[in-house]
């Protein structure tokens, strides 16, 4: 599904990882692991084409994706460090307009899933107004009503509680069981919930 070729990143002055490839396929998980500052995050926006590498490509279905970008990201789910949630907005507007900006499908109870996502009698108040989890549970409900074969998430478990984590998880396996791949970066040891982890390490280098 995905190639990543011989990846160098150099942040001012500093290489944050060189000539690094790796293979993600349908199906799988990985996890992009390593020390604050390591690069983890610079990866996986370099991976997603929101910043250029110094060196290295991506094949999406062996195709170089700096020939179609367009396509690459319309099969891509990206939720960074910055959710991307409107907060002046309800819960339910946000889906509403992800829906519309997304094309994802329309026949959505939104109180259900939102009940899911622990959220009852929060769905139409402005997300500004919930708890940093609640908001973050806000973002993630994009995995709830996403059909991207790719999902891409740094951090996806920040601020969420336990219970939520778990939720998480077992979406995740629904993605990887419809033939979906995920990539994320998270400091969470997830080799116990998914056993055919993929792990990719990045040490920190001065
Ligand atoms: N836009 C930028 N301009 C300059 N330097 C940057 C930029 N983005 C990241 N860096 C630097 O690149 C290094 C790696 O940052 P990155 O956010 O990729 O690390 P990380 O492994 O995701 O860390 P964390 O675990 O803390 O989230 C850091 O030293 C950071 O200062």
């Amino acid at each position: 599904m995905l190639n990543v070729e011989s990846i160098t990143c150099i942040k001012q002055e500093r290489c944050l990882f060189e000539n690094l490839s790796f293979e993600l396929k349908s199906g799988e998980i990985m996890q992009l692991e390593g020390p604050n500052g390591a690069g983890k995050t610079s990866l996986l926006r370099i991976v997603a084409g929101f910043t250029r590498p110094e060196q290295g490509r991506r094949l999406w279905f062996g195709e170089d994706v700096a020939k179609n970008e367009d396509d690459f990201l319309g099969e891509l789910l990206f939720i960074g460090h910055k959710t991307g949630v409107n907060t002046q907005l309800s819960a339910i507007e946000n889906i509403q307009f992800w829906q519309q900006t997304h094309g994802y499908p329309h026949s959505i109870d939104y109180y259900n899933l939102l009940a899911q996502l622990g959220l009852v009698g929060l769905e139409d108040v402005p997300v500004r107004m919930l708890s940093a989890g609640q908001q973050r549970r806000v973002a993630l409900a994009r995995l709830w009503v996403s059909d991207a074969k790719l999902w891409m998430l740094d951090e996806p478990f920040t601020a969420v509680d336990k219970k939520g984590v778990t939720l998480l998880q077992q979406q995740f396996f629904k993605q990887l069981a419809r033939g979906g791949s995920i990539l994320l970066t998270s400091h969470q040891d997830l080799t116990e919930q998914f056993q055919n982890l993929k792990t990719v390490t990045l040490e920190y280098r001065f």
